[in-house]
Formats: structure tokens, sequence, C-alpha cells
């Protein structure tokens, strides 16, 4: 897959920007706070419908104006495709070649960011790893994101009603309904993202066998709140939920908070059967970071024939040169790549002919040489 163009109107600091990307690497580049992850964060918006740091679409608009839109052509499985976003700030449409479309249809688009938060993904909190699981993890298969999305909308709905509950302004028989669709919803949430793991992690381990030299072997566990056995359906799954979540009941009403489900579990990584988090150098962390997203381009290659688009934004030279050369490698001429740096360090110098250095400034952008 690849992006063929971007015209953007009132996004971020972007009045109006219109621009080719190279179909390979293109490295932008320009001072701080000039426009380069905004950039990227359209990119990543109508690949997502959603932007990956604004907590609310209204942020994304320029200020002072009501309105934005992106609007990107992609070739995907060699067919041209028209993405339209306007959004406006409580209200967003997607239309694709035309037609109004809901976003669901966007879960075939591939695209995989890896961005300075990221690097937090193996010693942050078990809220970074469920990110990582919900949007990365979940990406790899059209349908997670619809089921997911319903799953979360029910335990915000059940933890309001836990809390009117409590309170005595509801009944407890009120619970049924939502409870119902809490273990429906979170048992197909889990048992996707066991099945995607299990295709994912063995990926993962290669790569990162790869760059440690044969020295490192990554593992990692699924670790749910619910008592799970490995080879579980997804009914048997809902069963353990049902079961469970009704003898939770009572600790729930008094805590005014949904226990268990996809939404309290984690995951854990391990470096030679010794946990990453709490015992991984920082390096070794930052290489199990790079192993996990690598293997989402190719396990993404693997189930959809063509590789997802990736954004790289102010993470490349984070890396010490080893892993650079490692990433860019995997990447050059099989991945459209979009790296944001405020300092190339002369990489282009390296990779001649992969691609175009962009320059940004002050929401201007322009393409500065092909390299
Ligand atoms: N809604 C908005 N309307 C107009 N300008 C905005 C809006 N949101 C952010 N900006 C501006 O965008 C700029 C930041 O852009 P961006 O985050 O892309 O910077 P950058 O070039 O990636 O910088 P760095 O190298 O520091 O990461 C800032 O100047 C900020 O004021």
């Amino acid at each position: 897959m690849r992006v063929l163009n971007v015209t953007l109107k009132n996004f971020r600091n972007y009045e109006e920007a219109s621009f080719a990307p190279h179909q390979a690497l293109n490295i932008i580049t320009g001072p701080n706070a000039q426009g380069k992850t905004n950039l990227l964060e359209s990119i990543y918006y109508t690949l997502r419908g959603r932007s990956f740091r604004a907590e609310r679409d209204k942020d994304i608009i320029q200020w002072q104006k009501d309105t934005t839109t992106i609007q990107t052509g992609v070739l995907y499985k060699a067919r041209k495709i028209e993405i339209k976003w306007k959004i406006k700030e409580n209200n967003k449409k997607l239309t694709i070649n035309g037609v109004d479309t809901p976003r669901a249809e966007l879960d075939h688009f591939g695209v995989v960011l890896f961005c300075p938060e990221d690097l937090n993904l193996v010693k942050g909190s078990p809220q970074e790893r469920r990110k990582f699981l919900d949007h990365d993890v979940g990406s790899l298969n059209p349908g997670y994101g619809k089921t997911w999305r319903q799953y979360a909308r029910v335990v915000t709905q059940r933890n309001s009603l836990l809390k009117e509950i409590r309170d005595r302004r509801a009944s407890q028989d009120m619970l049924e309904v939502w409870d119902e669709q809490l273990y429906r919803h979170g048992a197909r949430v889990i048992y996707l993202r066991l099945q995607i793991l299990k295709k994912l992690i063995p990926i993962a381990r290669n790569i990162h066998l790869q760059i440690t030299s044969g020295g490192e072997e990554l593992q990692a566990k699924y670790l749910s709140s619910l008592a799970l056995e490995p080879g579980l359906t997804e009914e048997q799954i809902y069963q353990i939920f049902l079961k469970t979540g009704q003898k939770m009941r009572a600790t729930e009403i008094q805590r005014c908070q949904t226990m268990l489900g996809p939404h309290r579990d984690d995951l854990a990584l391990f470096i030679n059967g010794i946990e990453a988090r709490s015992f991984g150098s920082q390096g070794q962390q930052r290489t199990v970071t790079l192993s996990l997203k690598l293997s989402q381009l190719e396990l993404w290659y693997r189930e959809f024939g063509e590789y997802p688009i990736l954004l790289l934004d102010d993470v490349l030279f984070e890396l010490d040169k080893s892993r650079q050369g490692m990433l860019l490698e995997r990447i050059i001429n099989k991945v459209q790549t979009f790296i944001t740096t405020s300092f190339t360090g002369g990489i282009e110098e390296n990779i001649k002919g992969a691609g175009l250095l962009w320059q940004v400034n002050a929401g201007n952008l322009a393409a500065k040489e092909e390299f």
C-alpha cells in the first residue's frame, strides 16, 4: 500500500498544503515546532480516523477555523482510492471515492506508527501495553477495532450505572443488559488479541534474534484479569468471563468500576526468560519495541499481501547506528516510510536512490532534494 498524494486544509499549522510523497522513503526535516509531526498525524488520521496524539478532534483543526479537510489518494491492491475526511468540532465525515463510508472500512488500510512514546512500551504502565494491543496488534485484524470500540463503550456506560446503583439511583437488575454485552464483546476482544499474538510473537522473536545476533530470545505472555488456559475458544472465554464476572459484581458496585475484562489485561515481555520490564536495560527494551514494530510490518504483509505505511516520528535517531541500519534494511524499497527528524545526520547519503528529503518551515512543506 502506498500514499500517492495528500492535500490538507486548515489542518494544525497547515493552512493549505499539497504533496506527493516518494514511493519509498520520505524524510521530513526542519527545525522544532514547524509541522513535521503534524504531517504524520494527518496521514495517520486519514487511515485510522483518529489522531495518535490529540485528545479531541477539535485540536487538529487550525485555530480560529471551524473545519479541516484531509484528502488522501492511496494505492491499495493496485487500485487508486480517494479518502477524504471533513472534520468539525463535533462531527466528522468520511468519504471514500466520493461515497459516505463508515469508519470501520478503514480497518483494511495498514499503518504502523513508531513514535517516542512507544519507547515506553516495555517499561511503561500496563496502559501503554494495552494501547499497543488495541491499536497495533488489533489493527492486524479488520474487525478488531469495531469490537474494541463497542467493548470500551459498554465499560464506560456500565461504570456509570455501577455508580448509580451504589448511590441507589438505579436498580441492580439494569446490569443484566450491560453484562451480557460486556462478556460477549470482551470475550471477542481477548480471543482476537490472542489469535493475532499467536502469529505476531514468533515473527517478533525471529526479528529480535536477528537484531541481537542470536543473543536474545523474545517471549511474550498475555496476562488476563480472567483465569484463562491456553487454546480456549471464544465461547469458552465468554463462559469464564460470565462466571467470574457474576462473582465480582458486589465489589464492582462498591468501587463503581468494571474490574474484569480486556481493559484490565496486560502483556508481559521476556528476554531470555527474564521480564524485560523490570530487568531489561534501556537498550534492550528499545530493541524489543523495534522488533514488535517490525513484526507488525511482516505480519501485515503475510496476512494481506501488502506492506502497510510506516510512520517514524522522531525515533530513528533514538536508535543506535546498528539498529538504524537494521530498520532501514528491512523497509527500503518495500515499505513506504515517512520519517520526521530535525537532524538527518547525513543518513540520506548512505541510502542514495531511496527517497526524498522534505523541508518544513512554519506549515510550509517543500521537496528539498531527491537522494
Ligand atoms: N490546531 C492548531 N492550529 C494551528 N497551529 C497548531 C495547531 N496545533 C499545533 N499547532 C502548531 O504546530 C506546531 C507544532 O508542530 P509539530 O508538532 O508538527 O512540530 P514538529 O515540527 O514535529 O516539531 P518537533 O521537531 O519539536 O517535534 C507548533 O508551532 C504549534 O503551535
